[in-house]
């Protein structure tokens, strides 16, 4: 198979370009290495792609349209990922602007590839920030997104919407993923495990949200990659396709569209863990405590996540499970390898 992913030397696309190329497919990269954060990590992720022959990848911007055009066209992919996005919460209250560039206006070129080279299947990230102030625990797909508390949440909503549209006029079956609070090896610099093992490793003070009494469905890479390579055979069919004589059966909780081969899925861990647990367990593991600078909560964040997964579960047999302290181990490791401390 031949995929073609955005944002491949970004966290989520670097792990399922190199999942999808340990499998023995071919993978055409997109990614504009913006300097949101060090570029040398995403330089070095796409270093270890290329030491697979079938992987190639494109380094230009989603809004250079003719470029994205060029680069999927030559690539004649099967499946289109569409992971590339300005992601990060808080960071949208200070540049607003990065957002809807990247997300929006990217986000419309790549739609607007997709119609053109019509995939089998084309996926995109949203995230489990579209929840935003939605009070029912655990988030399930069919509940409210109407309450975006951030910019950032309300591009991907957005994103979710224009994929539908797109889905219907053109027919390109659209997955949407909402991500959960993805951690692991290679993670970004800006998240809370990098920064809370940075700071403890080198003693100086973290900043801890909400004095630490904040939820988050953590969810390990690998599991989460795992998904995605799970839903991408798992094409949502048109409506016109929905027939027991094409051996279609209805799915309990499916959000497919009554009007497009279109439907959203949460990847999550399905379990809610205490920020101040996840503290400990870095500080367990790095084997010395933080500094900790208690903070109240930011403007914009969300106190508590927490994935309901049954589809994903029941579209793939499936579903993420990766405690968190051994995912958290993981992350320590190779942050002590790839620094070399
Ligand atoms: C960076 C930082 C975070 N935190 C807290 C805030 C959260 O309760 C928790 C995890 O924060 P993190 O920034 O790692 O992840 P989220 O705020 O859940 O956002 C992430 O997951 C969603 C789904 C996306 O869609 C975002 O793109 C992604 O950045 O730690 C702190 O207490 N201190 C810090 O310095």
């Amino acid at each position: 198979m031949r995929v073609f992913i955005t944002g491949s030397a970004g966290f989520i696309g670097f792990h399922l370009a190199r999942l999808l190329l340990q499998q023995g497919h071919t993978v055409h990269g997109y990614d504009g290495l913006t300097d949101y954060y060090d570029v040398r990590l995403k330089q070095r992720r796409h270093a270890l792609l290329r030491e697979f022959p079938a992987f190639a990848a494109t380094e230009a911007m989603l809004e250079d349209a003719a470029t994205l055009q060029a680069a999927a066209r030559a690539a004649q992919p099967d499946v289109i990922v569409h992971l590339a996005a300005q992601a990060g919460v808080r960071y949208s209250l200070e540049n607003p602007r990065a957002y809807i560039d990247a997300n929006l206006v990217g986000t419309f070129n790549l739609l607007e590839v997709a119609r053109a080279i019509k995939p089998r299947h084309l996926l995109m990230a949203s995230t489990s920030s579209v929840y935003g102030a939605n009070p029912e625990m655990p988030f399930g797909e069919q509940q409210k997104t109407d309450w975006p508390l951030t910019l950032y949440a309300a591009t991907k909503k957005a994103n979710e919407a224009m994929g539908h549209a797109y889905a219907h006029i053109h027919g390109v079956p659209t997955t949407m993923f909402r991500f959960f609070t993805v951690y692991g090896p290679w993670g970004r610099p800006d998240m809370a495990l990098f920064k809370f093992t940075k700071g403890i490793l080198e003693g100086t003070p973290i900043d801890i949200y909400n004095h630490g009494d904040m939820w988050r469905d953590f969810t390990y890479v690998d599991d989460l990659v795992r998904a995605i390579r799970l839903l991408i055979d798992v094409v949502p069919p048109a409506p016109e396709q929905r027939t027991p004589a094409r051996g279609w059966q209805p799915i309990e909780g499916d959000t497919l569209s009554p009007a497009a081969p279109w439907r959203v899925v949460n990847i999550g861990n399905s379990d809610k863990v205490r920020l101040l647990d996840f503290v400990e367990a870095i500080e367990a593991e790095v084997g010395k405590p933080a500094v900790r600078n208690h903070l109240p909560l930011q403007t914009g964040d969300v106190p508590a996540t927490w994935a309901e997964c049954s589809l994903l579960q029941r579209l793939t047999g499936y579903r993420p499970q990766t405690p968190f302290r051994q995912g958290v181990a993981a992350f320590v490791r190779w942050y002590r390898d790839y620094h070399g401390v």
